[in-house]
């Protein structure tokens, strides 16, 4: 049974039709990205996975006792009150410190445990909401536009990190983001959302589909631009490690 699916989902904000039928199902240990132009509807589906937003018809089923991990866009914090990164991971409830340090370890941030929240990097204070969310110790962590305002070697970075969680901890990912380069590199699977699911499946077959090139033109060839790029062997007797930028 997959972790978490909708079944004929339908949404309208204020009378207006949001999602129409929309099909998908989510397994144990994928990672999943959803893409689609600005007000196609992605995070209202996201929402509605979560339980935030009511189906107008269709349903969403989840598997008993199924642990969500959300990771969101941004997350105000206020810079006046001094806190912590392990005082915000208390928050809203209290983590063991050994549940704490390997949250961070997870998430990239073993060293920032001390630092002021105030103090973070775009990257790292993604990192820390990552973190918050594994404390959950999720079987799915939905992440809607969490790379938002990094640089490319960051958001790279920061999904590299997610490929790594799900081989750690196991579990599946479905994230939203506009950076369809590097998201659909990471992904195991894509659908392509425009109210409706136009397509969906491998990073290849999607990026190929007519209905995904119609949505974003044929600049948006990202899995040709991989081939290209990787069109090469690797010489692996060097180090090509490089720093994280994020
Ligand atoms: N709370 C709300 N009340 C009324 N309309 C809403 C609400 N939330 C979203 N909408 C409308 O629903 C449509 C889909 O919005 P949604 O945020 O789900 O799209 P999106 O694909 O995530 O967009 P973007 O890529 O711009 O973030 C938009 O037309 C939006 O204006």
């Amino acid at each position: 049974m997959s972790l978490i699916a909708a079944k004929h989902l339908s949404v309208a904000h204020e009378g207006l039709p949001v999602l129409r039928d929309v099909d998908l199902s989510i397994d144990k240990g994928e990672i999943v990205t959803v893409v689609g132009p600005n007000g196609s509807g992605k995070t209202t589906l996201l929402k509605a996975l979560l339980g935030a937003v009511k189906p107008t018809s269709g349903r969403i089923e989840r598997a008993p006792g199924l642990v969500i991990g959300y990771v969101p866009q941004k997350l105000h914090v206020d810079h006046s009150l001094p806190m912590t990164v392990r005082r915000f991971l208390d928050l809203p409830k209290r983590a063991g410190n050994a549940a704490a340090q390997a949250a961070l370890d997870s998430a990239g941030a073993g060293d920032l445990g001390a630092r002021q929240m105030s103090s973070l990097s775009g990257g790292q204070f993604q990192r820390v909401l990552l973190a918050r969310a594994l404390l959950l110790k999720p079987d799915l962590l939905i992440l809607d536009e969490a790379t938002q305002g990094l640089d490319p070697p960051g958001s790279a970075a920061f999904y590299r990190r997610i490929e790594e969680v799900r081989d750690e901890v196991g579990c599946a990912v479905l994230m939203v983001s506009h950076e369809l380069h590097v998201v659909m590199r990471a992904s195991d699977r894509v659908i392509c959302l425009n109210g409706h699911v136009c397509c969906e499946g491998a990073p290849e077959a999607v990026s190929a589909a007519p209905e995904y090139r119609a949505l974003f033109g044929e600049g948006a060839d990202v899995m040709a631009i991989y081939r290209h790029e990787h069109d090469h062997t690797h010489d692996h007797s060097h180090d090509h490690s490089h720093p994280d930028p994020a």
